[in-house]
Parts: C-alpha cells; sequence; structure tokens
C-alpha cells in the first residue's frame, strides 16, 4: 500500500515484516486484494480526483494487508517502507526494538523524521461498503515523496498518526545523538587551530570559506555549542540571601532582646520587635535584590555585533548567535566576536591589551604556528574580546563562549568582586564613622539610664534599637540603588552607562569634546560635487547608498572628454575602496560607501572586475590616506598601478602630475594652489573633500581630482548644544576633517565660531604642554586631528581644572574616550572600539540624549545628597531624643517598637514602596 504515487490500491500487510517486504512495480496489482469495500458514503471519484474530492469511504483489513513498494529496492525505499509500515502495524508497533532494526535498514531511515499524514479521497475502485465506519485514504509523506495508505479507519488513522511521531520522534533523537557525536569530534581547541593550516581547520570544521553554514546547521551546531556567551555565576539562592540578612549583629541583638521580651513575658513587645526586624530585613534584603538585578541587567544593555556569512550571505547579527564553523569577516574597529582562526588578513592589527597586557597591537598573519605558547605567539588567531585597530581580515569561528580563550579569562574575573564605586566607598566611610559615634552616645546612654535605676532590660532594647535606627548600615546600598535604578532610567532614556560612577561623574561634566563625523553628522555620506583635475565640474543628485540619481555636468567644454575624466576618477573611488553596497546597505565605511554609489550613479558597473588587487594600504586617521596596488588583468603588460585616495594636502604631497585629458601635466605652485582653492570652496560648504590620484608608483602620481561628499549634522545637534550650554557645559568640536567643513559645520551647529580660535593638529604638534593649556579653553574647533592629538587636547583640559567629556565613534576616538572622565560612544553606527573605551552609549546615536543624561547624572546626585541629609537627621534626632530624655529623667519618650518603626518609614525612598506593598499585603491576608 506504499506507493510512490498518489493514485493508491496496493495495501500493506502489516503482519510482514519490515525485512521481507516484497518490491512490485507500481502498476502490477496488488498480490492480495483485501480491499472489502463496505460501504460509500459519497459516489467513489475517479483516482486522478482522488486528491480533490472529499474523502470518501472504503474499509482496508487492517490484518491482512499487503504491501507493494514503488520504486525499485533501494536501501532508502526500503528503509522508508519499513518505517511506515511500522508505522501502520498494529497498536504493538511502538516496540524499541522493531524501530532500532528499521533504522539500521538504511542510514537514510531517518529521513523519514519528516513522515507527514494527509487525508486523501478513498480510492475510486473501491466498492460500497456495508459497514457504517467511515474509512479515509492517508498520505504519508515519507522524505518528501508522497505515499498513500488506502482505506483507513478513523482509529487505525490515529495510531499511525501517533506512531509516526513516536516513531519520527525515536529517530530524531537517535539522528541527533549521532550527529552530536559527530559534531564534537570535530571541535578543536583554539590552540589546535592555531597549530594546522586554515584550509585543515575549514575542512575540520566542514565548512565552505565562500559560502559558509547554512541557518539550519548553524541551529544545530547551537543546541550543542550554546549560545556564544557567558553564563553569568548563579549565586546563591534567595532564601540563603534572605538569611544573609540576619548575620547583621545589630538584628541578631534586637532579636535576643525579643526573646529576652518573651521569658519576661512581655509578649506585645516581642510581638512587634520581630515584626519589626523582619520588615527591616525584608527591606533591606528586597534593596540588594532589586541592585542586583539592575546591575545585571545593565551588561545586556549593548548586545554586541558582528559580520557573519551564511548561505552566502554576509550578515550583520548578534555575536551571540555564533558557532565554531561560522566565517567571520572582521574590519578596523570591530571586537572579535569570538576565537577565531584567521585566513585572510590585510594588515590586520589587533589589541590585545584586555587580555595578554600587551599594548601594542599583534600584527595577525594567517600561516600556521608550528608549536604556539602562549597567546602572543598565536598569529593567526583573533581572540574574542580583542579590537581590531587597523586592517581587516576573514577567519573562521573554533570556539564560542566559554570555550574560547576570553572565556577562561573570565572565569577569574568573576571570583573577583565589582570595585566599589568613589562615592559608594564614601558612603561606606560616612557609615563608619557614624556608627562610632552612635554606639558612643548609646553606650552613654544606657550607663546613664542603668545608674538611673530604670529596667535594665528597657534600656537593652531601646540602646540596640537606637542603634538600628542610628546606624545608617543601609547607606551604601541605597546609594547603589538610587544609582542603578538612575541607570536604569537614563536606559530608557537611550543613554546607557556601563559602570555606576559614570552617574556620578555625569552630574559635573563642564566641558564635551565631540568628534565630527558620525557623532555631530549622520555619517552618511553623499557624494554631491564633483571636480576634475581639467576643472570640469559636476554636480550629484539623490541620497543614499544605491543608484538612484545622476551625474550632471556643468562647465563641459567636450562633453565626451568630461565624461571620460569623470568616469576615471569615480575609478579611483571604486578601486580604492572596501566597502559593498547589498540592496541598498552599505558594509564598510560611509566615505567609501558614498564612492561607490556615485559610480552607480554614474552607470558604471563591474569596474573592479578589470583589476587584480594585490597590495592594500589601508586607511588610518593618522594617514589619512589609502592605496592599493593593482594590475589591470587584460593588460599583456602587467603593469602596476597604484590608485590612492584621501586627503587633499596628504594626496597632493604625492603627486608630481595631473591628468588633463590624455595628457600628464607637471604639478606647478599655481595648479596646486588652484586645486587648494576648489577643495576650500567645497570645504566652505560643509561638505568633506576626498582627493583622487593614481600612478605607476607611490611618489609620483597623477592627480585626477576632488569629490566633494556631504554629511550634514544631524537634527537637534544645534537645540542640544544650546541646553549644554545652559548648563554650564561647553561644546568643543575635534575632528579629523579639514579646516573649512569642520568650521562650516561647527557654525551649522552654533559654536561659538567668533570668539573661539580654531587650531589644526600640526599647530598643536609644534606647541609645547604649557602652551597648548594656555590656550586650549579658548578653541572652539580643533581640525586635521590625528587619535593622539585628540588625547593631547583631553590631557590639556584635565590640566585647566575641566571635568572632560568626549563623545566619538570612531578607532580614531577611542584613546581619547577612555582619557576623558567621561567617554561616551555612539551605540549604533560606533565601532565597537569605541563602545568598548567608553563609559557611556547613546543607543540610537541621538546627540540631544546627552543633555538628559546630564540632566539625569545632577537628579541623581541630589537625592543621594538629600537622601543622606536624611538620614543623618533622623538619627540625630532619635539620638538626641532619647539621650535627653535620659539625661533629664523624664520617661522614655519613645519605646524600642517605635524607634523601629520610625527607622523602616525613614528607611530611604526606594524602600518606602515596599513597605507600603508589605502593609497592603499583610492587611489582606
Ligand atoms: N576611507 C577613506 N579613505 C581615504 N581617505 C579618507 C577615508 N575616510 C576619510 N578620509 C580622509 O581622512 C579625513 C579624516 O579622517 P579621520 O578618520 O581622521 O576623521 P573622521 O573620523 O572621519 O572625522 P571625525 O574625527 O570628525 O570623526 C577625511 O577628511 C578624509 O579626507
Ligand atoms: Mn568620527
Amino acid at each position: 500500500m506504499l506507493h510512490q504515487t498518489t493514485t493508491a490500491q496496493p495495501i500493506v500487510d502489516d503482519r510482514r515484516q519490515t525485512d521481507t517486504m516484497t518490491d512490485t512495480e507500481p502498476s502490477s496489482p496488488p498480490t492480495q486484494q483485501n480491499i472489502r469495500p463496505r460501504e460509500s458514503e459519497s459516489s467513489s471519484p475517479p483516482p486522478s480526483a482522488a486528491l480533490s474530492e472529499p474523502p470518501g469511504a472504503g474499509y482496508i483489513d487492517g490484518d491482512r494487508a499487503q504491501t507493494t513498494v514503488a520504486d525499485t529496492p533501494t536501501e532508502e525505499t526500503a528503509a522508508m517502507t519499513a518505517t511506515a509500515v511500522l508505522a501502520i502495524t498494529a497498536e504493538a508497533v511502538a516496540d524499541e526494538k522493531a524501530i532500532t532494526d528499521a533504522a539500521v535498514v538504511g542510514e537514510k531511515a531517518a529521513a523519514a523524521a519528516n513522515v507527514e499524514v494527509t487525508e486523501t479521497a478513498a480510492a475510486a475502485d473501491e466498492k460500497p461498503a456495508s459497514t457504517a465506519v467511515p474509512l479515509k485514504n492517508i498520505e504519508i509523506n515519507v522524505n518528501n515523496k508522497t505515499e498513500v495508505i488506502i482505506g483507513v479507519t478513523p482509529q487505525m488513522q490515529i495510531n499511525v498518526n501517533r506512531e509516526n511521531k513516536i516513531i519520527s520522534k525515536k529517530l530524531q533523537k537517535m539522528e541527533k545523538d549521532k550527529l552530536i557525536a559527530e559534531h564534537e569530534k570535530m571541535w578543536l581547541t583554539t590552540k589546535e587551530a592555531s597549530a594546522v593550516s586554515a584550509e585543515d581547520v575549514l575542512s575540520r570544521l566542514r565548512v565552505n570559506f565562500r559560502s559558509g553554514l547554512s541557518w539550519k546547521e548553524c541551529e544545530f551546531r547551537r543546541q550543542i555549542t550554546g549560545y556564544n556567551e557567558f553564563s553569568v555565576h548563579q549565586g546563591d539562592p534567595l532564601w540563603k540571601k534572605y538569611i544573609e540578612q540576619f548575620r547583621n549583629p545589630l538584628i541578631l541583638l534586637l532579636l535576643a532582646s525579643a526573646v529576652v521580651s518573651v521569658f519576661m513575658r512581655q509578649f506585645d513587645d516581642a510581638f512587634s520587635i520581630t515584626t519589626a526586624i523582619i520588615i527591616v530585613v525584608t527591606v533591606a534584603f528586597i534593596q540588594e535584590y532589586r541592585s542586583e538585578k539592575s546591575l545585571e541587567a545593565l551588561t545586556k544593555l549593548v548586545p554586541p555585533t558582528c559580520r557573519c556569512l551564511r548561505e552566502e550571505q554576509l550578515e550583520s547579527m548578534y555575536a551571540r548567535s555564533l558557532v565554531p564553523g561560522d566565517i567571520v569577516y572582521l574590519s578596523t574597529g570591530d571586537r572579535v566576536p569570538a576565537d577565531i582562526r584567521l585566513f585572510e588578513a590585510t594588515d590586520l592589527a589587533i589589541d590585545e591589551s584586555s587580555f595578554t597586557g600587551e599594548t601594542e597591537p599583534s600584527m595577525k598573519t594567517t600561516e600556521l604556528v608550528l608549536s604556539p605558547k602562549g597567546h602572543t605567539s598565536m598569529k593567526n588567531i583573533a581572540f574574542m574580546g580583542t579590537l581590531v585597530r587597523c586592517g581587516n581580515g576573514k577567519g573562521i569561528v573554533v570556539n564560542t563562549g566559554e570555550k574560547s580563550e576570553f572565556g577562561e579569562l573570565f572565569k577569574l574575573m568573576q571570583n573577583e568582586e565589582a570595585p566599589k564605586t568613589p562615592l559608594q566607598n564614601s558612603m561606606d566611610i560616612l557609615g563608619t564613622q557614624l556608627s562610632v559615634y552612635s554606639f558612643f552616645i548609646i553606650g552613654l546612654i544606657m550607663i546613664l539610664g542603668w545608674i538611673q535605676g530604670r529596667p535594665i532590660l528597657d534600656m537593652f532594647t531601646i540602646g540596640v534599637s537606637l542603634a538600628v535606627a542610628a546606624i545608617p548600615e543601609g547607606l551604601p546600598i541605597v546609594v547603589t540603588v538610587t544609582l542603578a535604578l538612575g541607570v536604569m532610567r537614563m536606559a530608557n532614556r537611550k543613554a546607557i552607562v556601563k559602570k555606576l560612577p559614570t552617574v556620578e561623574t555625569l552630574g559635573c561634566v563642564n566641558v564635551i569634546c565631540s568628534d565630527k563625523t558620525g557623532t555631530i553628522t549622520n555619517n552618511e555620506m553623499t557624494v554631491t560635487t564633483i571636480i576634475t583635475s581639467e576643472g570640469y565640474y559636476a554636480d550629484v543628485s539623490g541620497t543614499g547608498y544605491n543608484d538612484q540619481g545622476e551625474v550632471h555636468l556643468l562647465k563641459s567644454f567636450s562633453s565626451e572628454q568630461a565624461k571620460q575624466s569623470i568616469y576615471n576618477l569615480l575609478e579611483i573611488g571604486v578601486i580604492c575602496n572596501n566597502a559593498t553596497i547589498n540592496g541598498e546597505t552599505l558594509q564598510g565605511q560611509p566615505t567609501e560607501g558614498a564612492l561607490l554609489a556615485v559610480a552607480m550613479k554614474n552607470r558604471m558597473y563591474g569596474v573592479n572586475e578589470k583589476y587584480l588587487k594585490l597590495q592594500e594600504y589601508p586607511f588610518s586617521s593618522e594617514q589619512k590616506l589609502m592605496a592599493v596596488k593593482c594590475v589591470n588583468k587584460y593588460d599583456d603588460v602587467k603593469e602596476e598601478i597604484y590608485f590612492v585616495k584621501g586627503a587633499l594636502e596628504k594626496v597632493l604631497k604625492q603627486c608630481t602630475k595631473y591628468s588633463n585629458g590624455n595628457d600628464k601635466i607637471s604639478l606647478s605652485a599655481k595648479k596646486e594652489q588652484e586645486i587648494s582653492t576648489e577643495a576650500y570652496e567645497i570645504g566652505r560648504k560643509g561638505l568633506r573633500v576626498i582627493a583622487l590620484a593614481k600612478g605607476e608608483s607611490l611618489q609620483d602620481l597623477v592627480y585626477l581630482g576632488l569629490v566633494g561628499i556631504c554629511d550634514p549634522p544631524k537634527p537637534f545637534v544645534r537645540e542640544s548644544i544650546e541646553q549644554l550650554y545652559n548648563y554650564g557645559v561647553k561644546v568643543k568640536l575635534v575632528t579629523g576633517d579639514a579646516q573649512e567643513t569642520a568650521v562650516a559645520i561647527g557654525s551649522m551647529i552654533g559654536l561659538d565660531m567668533i570668539h573661539g580660535q580654531t587650531l589644526s593638529g600640526t599647530q598643536i604638534d609644534n606647541m609645547s604642554d604649557h602652551q597648548l593649556k594656555a590656550m586650549v579653553n579658548n578653541v572652539s574647533v580643533f581640525y586635521r586631528v590625528t587619535p593622539r592629538h585628540k588625547l593631547t587636547i583631553i590631557k590639556a583640559l584635565q590640566a585647566n581644572g575641566n571635568v572632560v567629556g568626549m563623545t566619538g565613534d570612531g578607532v580614531n576616538d577611542s584613546v581619547a574616550l577612555k582619557k576623558a572622565d567621561i567617554g561616551i560612544a555612539m551605540g549604533k553606527n560606533g565601532t565597537d572600539v569605541c563602545k568598548e573605551a567608553s563609559d557611556m552609549i547613546l543607543v540610537d546615536d541621538d546627540f540631544q540624549t546627552i543633555v538628559a543624561a546630564i540632566e539625569e547624572g545632577k537628579g541623581i546626585f541630589f537625592n543621594i545628597r538629600n537622601f543622606v541629609k536624611f538620614q543623618l537627621s533622623t538619627s540625630i534626632a532619635a539620638l538626641s531624643l532619647i539621650a535627653l530624655a535620659t539625661i533629664f529623667r523624664i520617661p522614655n519618650p519613645l519605646n524600642a517598637m517605635q524607634i523601629l518603626w520610625i527607622n523602616i518609614i525613614m528607611d530611604g525612598p526606594p524602600a518606602q514602596r515596599y513597605i507600603i506593598y508589605l502593609f497592603i499585603y499583610l492587611l489582606i491576608s
């Protein structure tokens, strides 16, 4: 009855064992015709209509069914049939052994895991039957082929369904166990991966470096390896933490006094003291728990991402979803998402300082390391958690999560206690001082009371209660909670603070140095202007990384010639480029994306295919220049050509000629001046200028022209800066861009360009620290600076007593971000390197958020100060009240219980809510 076609007739003898199955041609008649049709509720449809017609009726004598298998006998069909037969064979089918047998018949038996059952109409040739049991044909989808079983009773169908499910599950599990065992054999340690060739690693982990893993395979591997993350050490169970709270000596003393009260038969006292203790302890517990939880939540706020190749698509995804075997692309500014065996590395330098302590970035290669000793020697491995300082590379993930080398380190780190914030420390000190004073006073009160002959137990409980009330043992916790809650509130306003002390600093920042590209502007680049070396001038329309737009030539003398010149110019931009545009999404640097887009708008396709890239000199913020060495694939003379792009002054320095139509003319000082003026004119509009050149040697280039790239300020930056100014925070622009561009953007966002000065990186180099310190406060725009200068500027500002915030997005900002009192990174488009170096991250890159965060910071600081004042005053009030009463021999105005209650109510604003909850709870229950 198992059949390849959907028209069904043959039937299975379900008593036959799987291994005695007969293989019959589909057309051949069944060996035993056991269909004994009894009834038909509707007229039986013809065979061809079997699928489309509603289920007819028929009957199958399950006990004596026959089998017919459609195809030629293969292990596969045998196995499949076996499984399906098993499925329909009486109730006993689920017998473990039979299933195992079935599976053994052929490896592919497991494919039967895909068994799906669908109802179809009963076969046409069945004659009306006499019983009232409605019969059905069912269709079984085995291994993507359709089999039909005819005339099945509802009960049988249920059985089939059930058995199929059981079998699929068992087979699935068997197959899975086998696969897991296989996969576990192929994993290798990071060290092993380093010692074999990249090809070996690829084949061991069964992945093609051109296509990557399939999504399905990744899903499977992840079931084995788990997510690429560290599971945070599970602390003590909650009840233990709760009991922990009772271990406070004061609480124990109070408990003791409650016990003594019981012995003295003062039950109401005992009761109220115990209740009070429980509430005090509960409040403290909830506070601590909450602060722990919110701190935990903090670490999860910015999930790291990476670029990974799956099913031939380069995807940007969360690093936690990586599995061994994934192909990962690394480029400048990335955080390495797992332990990666590199198979491609272009000038790849990785900062492993967090890992090895080595401050110099380590240059990576792809060759195997024979006997790797220590992390520094594994030159072909990019370790999880390290940062790509420059260059780019590709590699295969060998280990993830806790299996990575960083995972080992992480485990060690977990045992270290998190350092306390300065504020927490000062609160600790304050707490201890207060305790000492309080104990002293309480001791005095008790002695005095004793001398006066007051009841000793009363004095004791009052003394201890006073101690509980006056000693601010909850102070550090309250500070933490307030900070942590503030941090969560900031997170809601899209500012993520990585460490609590940052909140304290936020309240007192008075200068913010902001980098331009990506912070003030969107870093969404569009080429809008082109000027060739001949002076042809073109405007470009359209925005975004696509071909929507056009290149309009303006001053064209000979339009063919002009078109050719523009083509040659844009060609450099395409070849000297590492970005790619997929659909409309850009992978890579926006500046390079803009150059690709303008070429698309100029309808230049397949430019890249003409050249073979031999070498690359990557862009760095120090050099402000990028070059590639190529050969023309179709040239007979394989001559090397350099394609160069970068900041105008850097490119011009390498040029000796400029292109004029088909000629190359020596660059005169006059021509250079002309070019600089052109660049100035473009820059003055706030455009970024990129010069393009090519030539046979890097020292002897031919200048081809300029492009002006538009990257306007984000909305509301101007308003935010104004608001910051009102809070007493000054904003300075620090950029790698040219002076005129920086100044133009500076005035667009409302910086004081009249009184403020401008200063360039070169000028800073020529100054002493002292001179810089003297003038740095008055500078509002720093231009053409390198990462090193950004650092110098921050230091000079700090030397003047400023509390400096620095905002940035790029690798070039990371050092300065680290040095600044508060480093603020862009969360969406910022690089991992700068996020790592920063203290605070703006989730949606919105400059306005800085204002909100500073507001919050000030608010939190204010809250804590108020709280401390409040706590101190209640302590002093309670202490002095009892002390005075004792001295003047007045009966005690407050008994122990009352003191405790006051303490509970006063114990901090965050606590109050819980007390109210508790009361409500007590009332209800
Ligand atoms: N991919 C690139 N290739 C070549 N040159 C580039 C590239 N990107 C930028 N430049 C040149 O380098 C200059 C600035 O680079 P740099 O990285 O120092 O600053 P930035 O980060 O882009 O700006 P900011 O410091 O304001 O964020 C640009 O003005 C441009 O001329
Ligand atoms: Mn930047």
